[in-house]
C-alpha cells in the first residue's frame, strides 16, 4: 500500500497543514464577495485535482495539469493583481494602534485622548438628511488599512463627528463639499480628498464618478464607504468593491457597526 505513505503524518506536517489552512482562509477572506472568488475556487479545484492525480500516480494527467499549473502561476499574478496589491497594502499599512482586540491588552498603543468609537448613528442620520435634500456626499471610513496615502490629496483637519458638521461639509455652497471626506475613529481627518476611481466594467452606467471613486478605494483597501447620490438621494454602502444591500436605515446602522467591530 505504497500510495498510502502520505498518511504517515508527523508534527511538522500538522503545522504545515495548519499554516496552509490559515493562509487559504486569509486568501479567501481577501477575495470573498468579489469576482475573484470564482477564479480562486477554480484554482483550488484544479490544484486539488492535480495533487489527486499525483497521489494516484496518474503520470500523464499529472504532468499535463502540472504544466498548466506552472504557466498558471504567472496568469495568477496578473489575474490577482488587485488583490495582491490590496494584501500588500493591508500588511504594509495596518494600524496596529487601532486594532481594538489588540489594544485591549496593550493600553500604551492606544491613541491618546482620541475617542475611537465612530458615532454611526450621527453618520447615518446625516446621510438620511443629505439624501432627502439631494446633497451629494462621499464618506470613507478607515478601518485597519491606513488611508494616510490619500488624505494628503485633500485638506487635512481634525473635526469631531456630529450630524450638522457632516451636513455643512457637503452643503453645495461649502468650499469643502467636493471630493471625499475621510473618517478615522470619530473624526473627519480630511475633506476634498481625491480617491482612485474603479475601472470595473460591471458598474452600471447610471453610477458616475462619485460611486466609481467609492468602488475604487474599497477595492484597494478595507475601508467602508457611504455615498449619497445628488441625483437620486439614494444612500449606497460600498465595501470590498461591492454594494452592500440593506432594508432600512436601522439595518444599515447595524451593518456598519458590525463591520467596524470585525
Ligand atoms: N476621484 C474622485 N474622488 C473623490 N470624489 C470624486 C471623485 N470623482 C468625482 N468625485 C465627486 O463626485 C462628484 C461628481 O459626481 P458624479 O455626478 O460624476 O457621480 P455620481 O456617481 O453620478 O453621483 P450622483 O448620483 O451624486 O450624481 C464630484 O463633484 C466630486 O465631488
Amino acid at each position: 500500500m505504497d500510495f498510502l505513505n502520505f498518511l504517515d503524518i508527523g508534527v511538522t506536517d500538522l503545522i504545515d497543514i495548519l499554516l496552509v489552512a490559515i493562509l487559504l482562509y486569509y486568501l479567501y477572506r481577501l477575495v470573498r464577495g468579489t469576482v475573484a472568488i470564482n477564479i480562486f475556487l477554480g484554482i483550488v479545484i484544479i490544484w486539488a485535482f492535480w495533487k489527486g492525480t499525483q497521489l494516484l500516480d496518474m503520470r500523464m494527467t499529472a504532468s499535463m495539469v502540472g504544466g498548466f499549473m506552472q504557466v498558471g502561476l504567472i496568469a495568477l499574478i496578473i489575474v490577482f493583481q488587485q488583490e495582491i496589491r490590496k494584501f500588500l497594502l493591508v500588511v504594509g499599512s495596518t494600524n496596529f494602534a487601532k486594532k481594538r482586540r489588540f489594544t485591549k491588552h496593550f493600553k500604551f498603543l492606544r491613541e491618546e485622548g482620541v475617542n475611537t468609537e465612530l458615532n454611526v448613528n450621527a453618520l447615518i442620520r446625516a446621510c438620511e438628511i443629505m439624501g432627502k435634500n439631494r446633497t451629494g456626499a462621499l464618506l470613507v471610513i478607515e478601518r485597519d488599512t491606513s488611508l494616510d496615502f490619500i488624505t494628503s490629496s485633500g485638506d487635512e483637519m481634525q473635526i469631531e463627528i456630529n450630524q450638522p458638521i457632516l451636513e455643512s461639509i457637503f452643503f453645495k455652497n461649502s468650499p469643502l463639499h467636493d471630493g471625499a471626506a475621510i473618517i478615522k475613529g470619530n473624526k473627519i481627518v480630511a475633506t476634498r480628498v481625491i480617491l482612485p476611481v474603479s475601472r470595473q466594467q460591471n458598474i452600471p452606467n447610471r453610477f458616475g464618478l462619485r460611486h466609481r471613486a467609492a468602488f475604487g478605494i474599497t477595492e484597494r483597501t478595507d475601508a467602508l464607504t457611504l455615498v449619497v447620490s445628488e441625483e437620486t438621494g439614494s444612500i449606497s454602502y460600498i465595501k470590498n468593491g461591492e454594494f452592500v444591500a440593506y432594508k432600512d436605515m436601522e439595518e444599515l446602522e447595524r451593518i456598519i457597526s458590525k463591520d467596524l467591530n470585525t
